[in-house]
């Protein structure tokens, strides 16, 4: 199964041999992980008794005063998620008739935006010659455990992207935050980088993840979630400690000028043993790499701003056995777009 190399941006849904796939959200979508920004917390929410005996306790100590606000919060987050894929596509519609991209010819994508030498590296994993340490040892940066850098985006591309965010973010068209703790990002679908992300997954990211975390690859990289970050002091400015949902997770800087905000590392969830910690700095132009499932967050921005593009990866060969989020089987409910990439069974 090869991610497609043309995908449609206006039905989002990936071919594979030929054959549509349709892609799913696991039911806890609605009611698990929902981001307390406030009290740097995590919650469930099924109902108000459930969620008080859960979460009273926790609340308290971090210093809740109004129950009726938090309440508010878990709910209008539950309702955004319920009403998603629809004001994504309404979104979608809107962005293609009225956006005026400041550079068009970045939406397409071009080998050319690329440093040669990341290309190299994308071709050596695909054509398998080398192994993988030998691919590690030539090409990439190593900052811990299967976390990788590589300089991949030309200074050129990177600056135009930049521009073209900004003046997306500045416009008055509505769009959806790219998930529940960040709020200045793009979805690429809506900003109109679909296309070009299909295509750099297809020929650059998804032969590398096949070689260097084979087992998170499974059968086939299929879907993806993409978007843009910007950190900036009065904006975000950090983030909590979190793993992707996601099998594999690919973040490029893009700029601009900044200092902190560098990103933290520990375990992989589920080895809370292991005592481990790295920390990389986000350098214009260089892709950050690593297992989705590896915990991660932001250290504080303290001066400038700082643009990236993500994109996390899901393979449903690997998430169809167990939903990253609840850790149960997916309970699948269908989405418009690629969901959070799990398949129904054939
Ligand atoms: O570059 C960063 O600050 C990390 C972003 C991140 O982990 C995410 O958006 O999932
Ligand atoms: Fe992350």
């Amino acid at each position: 199964m090869k991610f497609s190399k043309c995908l449609n941006p206006s039905n989002f849904v990936a071919a594979t041999d030929g054959k549509m796939t349709k892609f799913y959200r696991c039911d806890c979508f609605v009611s698990h992980n929902v981001f307390l920004a406030n009290y740097r917390l995590h919650v469930k929410y099924q109902n108000e008794r459930q969620f008080w005996e859960d979460y009273e306790g926790v609340l308290i100590e971090r210093g809740m005063e109004d129950r009726g606000k938090v309440l508010d919060v878990v709910k209008s987050e539950v309702q955004r998620r319920l009403n998603l894929d629809e004001n994504v596509t309404k979104n979608i519609e809107h962005a293609k008739k009225n956006y005026q991209p400041l550079h068009p010819h970045i939406f397409s994508y071009k080998r050319d935006w690329f440093e040669p030498k990341f290309l190299e590296f994308a071709e050596v994993c695909e054509d398998g010659l080398l192994n993988q340490s030998q691919i590690v040892q030539r090409y990439l940066d190593t900052i811990g455990t299967e976390i990788y850098t590589i300089k991949a985006l030309k200074p050129q591309f990177c600056a135009q992207m930049v521009q073209e965010l900004d003046n997306f973010n500045n416009s008055i068209l509505q769009r959806s935050r790219p998930n529940t703790m960040n709020s200045s990002g793009l979805i690429v679908e809506e900003f109109g980088l679909l296309d070009f992300v299909n295509q750099m997954i297809s020929e650059l990211l998804s032969p590398i993840s096949k070689v260097l975390f084979p087992e998170w690859y499974g059968s086939g990289i299929d879907s993806h979630k993409s978007f843009s970050l910007m950190y900036a002091l009065g904006k975000d400015t950090e983030l909590a400690y979190h793993y992707d949902n996601a099998e594999i997770t690919f973040n490029i800087c893009l700029g601009n000028k900044f200092s902190g905000a560098e990103v933290y590392f520990t375990h992989m969830t589920g080895e809370e043993d292991e005592e481990e910690y790295w920390e990389a700095d986000h350098v214009p132009g260089v892709v950050m790499f690593h297992r989705a499932r590896h915990l991660h967050g932001t250290l504080p921005l303290l001066s400038g701003s700082r643009y990236n593009l993500l994109t996390w990866l899901r393979s449903s060969s690997v998430r169809n056995k167990l939903c990253p989020i609840c850790k149960s089987p997916p309970k699948l409910i269908p989405s418009l777009h690629m969901g959070d990439g799990f398949t129904a069974p054939s």
